[in-house]
């Protein structure tokens, strides 16, 4: 009889799910196997690859100033301005030399327990495909652009790449509490909308920020969002929306103390103590919360994405 893995000791297998542990299945491709692994990345057209270059050309006119120097210094490691889509195979080279991680293709949003296996793992699950032109300013499922250029230049700083093992190692244990959109919380306000205090100012490290020009001077300079600095029994009960500008932006003060808050605590009594449900609004201040400034949320209060708002 195979030997099942224990999900929160053994990491090298992929878990069964049971009824302990949990999650809506998907509809999985039936060309991917259990790993959800595309066999081979895209064959990009040529429009694919100026995608990117466009992509790139953009998001560089707004990231110097805004985006946290672990980042920048992570696309400089990685080359990733040579032009072109990168080959995975080549990038996880270099990205292995430095921290250990590999990045794999995938095709889309991947179930919560693959996606957790992977990390554990130290493998970066990334989006195959690019957007077109039509959908070049805002589309809501990761593509290779959002994951590659986003999410990669954070995997070569030691501690982040650290974090993001951890972080994949702590899914299971949150599943069997039932507490994944807690966790699922935190990833949204670090890994993907994460701000950095940094010598000069707020800068941000989150991919969601750093991958497109609008969310990248808002978060960091608007004066619509509150920038709190984050705690994370007050992340977990917040709210978020996928599908807009956020209207709050938890701040860091470094990655070591993003690691102390998390990986060097012991979450099990925090999943007990918490509602199942989000018990603050993505909008709110509260009085614990250590404010950096407090926003007008002018562009949500007008309406938001579709109603015209200017981001401001
Ligand atoms: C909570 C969980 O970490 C999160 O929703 C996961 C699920 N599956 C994913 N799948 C892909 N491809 N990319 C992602 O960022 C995620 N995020
Ligand atoms: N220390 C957490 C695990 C964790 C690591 C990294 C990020 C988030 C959570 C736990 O005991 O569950
Ligand atoms: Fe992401």
């Amino acid at each position: 009889m195979a030997t099942k893995a224990h999900p929160d000791t053994d990491y090298t297998a992929l878990p069964e799910l049971g009824a302990d542990v949990f999650t809506a299945p998907l509809a999985k491709p039936a060309h991917v196997g259990e790993d959800w692994i595309e066999p081979a990345q895209t064959d990009y057209s040529s429009e694919d690859h100026q995608v990117w270059d466009d992509l790139f050309k953009r998001q560089m006119e707004v990231l110097p100033g805004r985006a946290a120097s672990a980042f920048l210094a992570g696309l400089d490691k990685l080359d990733l301005s040579r032009g072109g889509i990168p080959e995975f195979g080549e990038l996880s080279e270099e990205l292995g030399k430095l921290t250990g991680w590999s990045v794999i293709p995938v095709p889309m949003l991947i179930p919560d327990h693959v996606f957790f296996w992977h990390l554990a793992n130290r493998r970066f699950p990334a989006g195959n495909f690019i957007r077109t032109r039509e959908t070049f300013d805002y589309i809501q499922e990761p593509d290779v652009f959002h994951d590659v250029f986003g999410h990669v230049p954070m995997l070569t700083d030691p501690v982040f790449a650290d974090y993001m093992q951890e972080y994949g190692r702590a899914g299971w244990k949150a599943m069997r509490y039932n507490r994944l959109k807690s966790l699922g919380a935190l990833y949204w306000y670090t890994v993907e909308f994460g701000l950095i205090e940094e010598a000069d100012g707020i800068r941000a490290y989150g991919a969601g920020i750093l991958s497109g020009p609008t969310e990248a001077k808002f978060a960091v300079e608007a004066k619509s969002p509150n920038r709190i600095m984050l705690n994370v029994d007050r992340v977990m009960r917040t709210d978020y929306v996928i599908s807009d500008l956020q209207p709050t932006y938890f701040v860091i003060e470094s990655f070591e103390d993003l690691y102390r808050q998390t990986v060097e605590r012991d979450f099990d009594r925090l999943y007990r103590n918490l509602a199942p449900g989000f018990t603050y609004a993505n909008s709110a201040v509260i009085d614990v919360d250590n404010v950096i400034n407090k926003g007008t949320l002018e562009y949500h209060l007008r309406g938001g994405r579709g109603s015209g708002a200017a981001p401001v």
